[in-house]
């Protein structure tokens, strides 16, 4: 049933001018009852302009979209995404003692295990250099080449697990310009260098000509007959894989019911389990599944995914904020932002419901960010001063990695309190007139420069807070993510787990390829593209 945001527009409407910080006033439980606690991992909500009666509404319309009922469908391996004909079961790869889980009448969990043990046993050998090279030297490089969820999860995770890494270094290598793959390749010595290719379809363009690249460069040095040592494949199209050379047994399958962008828990993740080693992978795995059962079985105003999909819903499609900003205060998490803009804005950004029919509201928000402290002195400004309200979700760990540097760890953290409290207290024209009052200003200048110190406030932030960024809490904090933009894609009433939108810009790609190279006439194309194919082409 389509929801309808009115009741809590009205409710909106009502409450605009109020600030959050006299909901504090009103109710000295107010950051705790705005708050929920999954495994260790805090969610704090109270910094919005949500009350009592705004989040009622929000709960109801949780029944009204009928989250429970496709949550269970999600997880018992129905057919949920209706434009492909396809489960959706990310949640099976990290399924690492549950019961069975039914596709077409068959168990898909055995399958998902044994391939998980055979990624096991072969990081292992990697690992303890068993496995080796052509020349029979361990590897010590390993590139991941492919693009999008293939690239993002294991990229981000591996960035962010830094600490645990103590296997083969890992570069990742996505762009078709060939610049990413020079410059990752350049660095590296071809005869300890393992390649993976990761791709699900196992013919995106960018992989595909990466993967020939690297190839070439493995020829030189290897020679044909090295090549089957060098290369592993990660994909669920086994004959592609086998016509482009790869060794069976070095090719790690999925199923199509694990989308792109959801496909960082199983063999797409290899890459990073070649650096954290099976065990660690398998706290990661571990930390999504403590979440599944999390999200399936706690109460709405306890359920984690629920409440960060509410405070979406609430700010984007009723408040009318069109971005979100993410911002972990943990350096590791550089890539995290780039991760979650494929993840809800590929998930999250249709046009049409699942009927066909236009959205009569927003689709998902426009999702960015930048780890703290770094983001503060680049785009905070607008953030705190600009005229466009940017919900903000803060992160960030109780603990670092780097016992010798705490200090720097406690400054970390009150960067991003401070942030977090400036937002919501913002400070007064009264306020900046004092200060600058003392700097000795009057008359009209001291009213001119005061205004320009006036932070309006009451800006709603959001914070996630966690004892320590390790493979359980990484694995927790995207699961979370995952099942947020679940949540909210049911509740908005689209098929989160198509793309579509992609693409068009892919096929006009192709069909542009030989009106550059001059092998084709433009006919049928506009005048700006024609004009900017007679500039950027390299044979005329
Ligand atoms: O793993 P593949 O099949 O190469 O696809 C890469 C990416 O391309 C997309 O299909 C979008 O173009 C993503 O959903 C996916 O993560």
């Amino acid at each position: 049933m389509t929801v309808d945001f009115a009741a809590l527009k009205s409710l909106r409407s009502a409450s605009a001018d109020r600030h959050i910080l006299d909901l504090f006033a009103e109710d000295s439980d107010r950051a705790s009852r705005f708050s929920a606690m999954a495994d260790g991992l805090l969610f704090d909500y109270s910094k919005t302009n949500i009350d009592e009666a705004t989040r009622t509404a929000l709960f109801d319309l949780l029944d009204v979209a009928g989250v429970p009922e496709k949550r269970e469908a999600m997880f018992s391996g129905e057919k949920i995404n209706d434009t492909e004909g396809r489960a959706v079961l990310h949640t099976a790869l990290r399924n690492l003692d549950g019961g069975p889980v039914m596709v077409d009448g068959k168990d898909v969990i055995p399958g998902v295990r044994h391939t998980l043990a055979r990624m096991d046993d072969f990081a292992d050998r990697v690992r303890r250099g068993t496995i080796t090279s052509y020349s029979g030297v361990p590897f010590e490089n390993v590139v991941n080449i492919g693009i999008g969820g293939s690239d993002l999860g294991p990229v981000m995770a591996y960035e962010a697990l830094k600490p645990y890494a103590d296997g083969p270094h890992c570069h990742f290598v996505s762009n078709v310009d060939g610049a990413h793959v020079h410059d990752v390749l350049s660095g590296l010595n071809p005869q300890t260098t393992l390649v993976i290719v990761a791709s699900k379809t196992f013919t995106t363009i960018e992989t595909m000509t990466n993967a020939q690249t690297a190839r070439d460069w493995l020829v030189k040095a290897v020679g044909e007959e090295g090549i089957s040592k060098h290369f592993a494949a990660l994909s669920t199209a086994k004959d592609k894989t086998a016509a482009f050379g790869i060794d069976p047994d070095l090719v790690f399958g999925f199923e199509d019911w694990v989308g792109g962008r959801y496909s960082v828990w199983g063999p797409i993740g290899l890459s990073l389990m070649l650096a954290i080693g099976p065990q660690r992978f398998a706290e990661f795995l571990r930390g999504g599944q403590a979440m599944d059962t999390h999200f399936r079985t706690a109460e709405w105003q306890d359920n984690l995914p629920v409440l960060l999909a509410l405070v979406g819903v609430w700010h984007n499609q009723v408040c009318g904020y069109a971005t979100r900003a993410v911002l972990p205060y943990e350096q590791r998490l550089l890539r995290l932002p780039a991760y979650l803009q494929q993840l809800e804005m590929e998930s999250n950004g249709k046009r049409v419901a699942m009927d066909g029919r236009a959205l009569p509201f927003d689709s998902g928000p426009v999702v960015w960010g930048e780890p703290g402290t770094n983001g503060q002195h680049a785009f905070y400004q607008l953030i705190h001063q600009g005229t466009r309200v940017i919900p903000c979700e803060f992160m960030v760990g109780r603990f670092g990695h780097e016992p010798g540097l705490a200090h720097q760890h406690e400054l970390l953290v009150s960067n991003c309190l401070a942030q977090s409290e400036a937002l919501l207290r913002g400070r007064s024209l009264a306020e900046a007139t004092e200060i600058m009052r003392k700097k000795g200003f009057e008359g009209a200048e001291l009213k001119r420069q005061a205004q320009h110190r006036v932070f309006p406030g009451n800006r709603p932030s959001t914070t996630l807070a966690y004892e320590k960024l390790t493979p359980f809490v990484l694995g927790q904090i995207v699961a979370l993510y995952e099942h947020r933009v679940f949540v909210e894609g049911v509740i908005l009433g689209i098929n989160s787990y198509d793309q579509w939108g992609v693409e068009l810009g892919k096929e006009l790609a192709l069909a542009l390829q030989p009106v550059l190279a001059g092998e084709a006439d433009g006919a049928g194309k506009d005048g700006s593209t024609l004009q900017l194919v007679d500039y950027l082409k390299m044979n005329g």
